[in-house]
């Protein structure tokens, strides 16, 4: 049986799956990873989908983000319809809409931390100021301003996901999608991201989804949706005045 979780009355979600399903092959054997998941998510929110590994939480994601196709169901994002879109239509509406951070950073290593924001920039068709502009604002945003000269290699990976998240930060995005973001991080490190994630709902009105399994990022999200097995368990705002981690000091570099 599915469990379905809608937003209250009043709010508009930004992103709405029902009845997502996802199966994949192995040799003979087929493993439905989603069952008919619905799910509502709201912008100005941190949402947070945890779970342990494997209840295909990234699966999700990826799914909720238009990365990968649902083998059945629906799902919208800002109102428009993800599995009606072509490739080329869903490859423009991530690129206009959305923001990704990922366990690995993924950034290019021979760019600065300035040259890795300014680049997505360019592919939107942002003029050279104006995406220098935005590029230091979202540097400065995340505490990278004084480091945003460095190359990956020079920077800590607490610094190099602040990079990341101002890369994904600096296109605006209405969407911001975060997979697994503080697993390569220490606590302290793991907290500040985290923070950062949430400030940018806040301050910005970004819907922002984070999966993880990560149990210390519970107390810090607006929402938590707990997953096992393929489908969501409980739908719960996380109780803030038991913190879930210990205060992170601003780590030296
Ligand atoms: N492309 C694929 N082909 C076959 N099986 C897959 C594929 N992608 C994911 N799976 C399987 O689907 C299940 C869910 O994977 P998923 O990565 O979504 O889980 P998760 O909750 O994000 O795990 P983790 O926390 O370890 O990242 C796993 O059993 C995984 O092996």
């Amino acid at each position: 049986m599915s469990v379905s979780f809608q937003t209250s009355p009043g709010t508009s979600p930004t992103l709405q799956a029902s009845g997502v399903r996802k199966s994949f092959v192995s040799g003979r054997v087929e493993s439905t990873v989603l069952h008919d998941l619905t799910l509502d998510v709201r912008g100005g929110e941190l949402t947070l989908i945890s779970g342990p590994s494997g209840c295909g939480k990234s699966t999700l994601l990826a799914i909720l983000s238009g990365l990968q196709p649902a083998d059945g169901g629906k799902v919208h994002a800002l109102g428009h319809e993800l599995s009606g879109m072509s490739m080329r239509a869903l490859e423009h509406f991530r690129l206009q809409h959305t923001g990704f951070v990922f366990q690995g950073f993924n950034l290019f290593p021979a760019l600065s931390a300035l040259e890795q924001v300014e680049l997505p920039l360019s592919y939107m068709g942002l003029d050279k100021t104006t995406a220098r502009k935005r590029a230091i604002d979202s540097l400065e945003e995340v505490g990278l301003g004084p480091r945003m000269s460095l190359r990956p290699a020079e920077l800590s990976g607490g610094e190099k996901q602040r990079v990341a998240i101002a890369r994904a930060l600096a296109k605006q995005p209405e969407l911001l999608f975060a997979d697994e973001p503080t697993s390569a991080l220490d606590a302290a490190n793991g907290q500040i991201v985290i923070d950062i994630l949430h400030r940018i709902a806040r301050n910005h009105g970004t819907t922002v989804l984070c999966v993880s399994h990560d149990p210390r990022l519970v107390g810090h999200a607006d929402r938590v949706l707990a997953m096992e097995d393929g489908r969501i368990l409980s739908d719960h705002v996380p109780d803030v005045s038991q913190p879930a981690a210990p205060e992170a000091k601003e780590p030296s570099a």
